[in-house]
């Protein structure tokens, strides 16, 4: 395992730790949030937690929490006592920008439900502010994309549709992502409002005001950041 993995797997760890029996746990999507979920299965395995019912972000995470034997949910109106998520960019007020790994609304829509949502991450993911090394991902529409674009560009022109290969990459939602460039000085909050007016455009990967705490793991220990 790599430094950097060594780091993600620590912060998860200091996440798991606050879970306790009973609790009904939002599941994370991608490579910090796949540790988190195998530490969950880990003590559940190993007697150390029981009674956990997890609700999945991803059909990846959901696929892992039943390969390790957490029992899952769907979502439904009721509160969960705690989500841990990984993160693409975390501000000092714990602002977020989520969905590199294209599981933006379906983390939006579980972990606003959320009593408590805690981020995992390395230190490579703490920026002065928004936009500074990562791309606003913004999911759109399928249908008529090409005209979702031409409207997002009109303030957003810096971007472009996620197109791994030779087809556009494709949600979990069966939508499409358009990956925004953003101004160097915005209001995070104003632009979430002009975007999600944009119409073809499902939501976007800024989750502001969301976060109740972060543990970010640096080569010197694992600091612990509170909104
Ligand atoms: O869509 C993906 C999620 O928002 C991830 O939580 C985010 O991209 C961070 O992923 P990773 O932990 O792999 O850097």
């Amino acid at each position: 395992m790599s430094d950097l993995e060594a780091l993600k797997k620590e912060a998860a760890v200091r996440a798991v730790a606050l879970v306790q029996s009973g609790q009904r746990v939002g599941l994370g999507t991608g490579s910090t949030a796949k540790y988190a979920i195998e530490e969950l299965g880990r003590k559940l395995a190993a007697g150390e937690l029981s009674g956990i019912v997890g609700v999945s972000t991803s059909e990846a995470s959901e696929a892992l929490a039943r390969e390790l034997g957490i029992p899952t949910e769907s979502l439904d109106p009721r509160p969960l006592d705690l989500a841990i998520d990984g993160a693409d960019e975390i501000a000092p007020n714990l602002d977020l920008i989520k969905g590199l790994g294209g599981a933006l609304v379906r983390e939006k829509v579980t972990e606003v439900q959320a009593r408590r949502l805690i981020i995992i991450a390395d230190h490579t993911k703490l920026v002065t502010r928004l936009g500074e090394k990562a791309p606003l991902p913004v999911e759109i529409l399928r249908f008529g994309f090409l005209s979702t674009i031409e409207r997002l560009r009109e303030f957003l022109p810096g971007g472009r549709l996620r197109q791994p290969g030779a087809q556009p990459y494709v949600t979990d939602n069966g939508n499409y992502i358009y990956d925004a460039g953003l101004p160097a000085d915005f209001d995070p909050r104003e632009l979430e409002r002009r975007i999600k007016g944009t119409l073809g455009v499902v939501d976007t990967g800024f989750f502001l005001g969301m976060a109740e705490r972060a543990f970010v793991a640096a080569p010197d220990g694992v600091r612990e950041l509170i909104r």
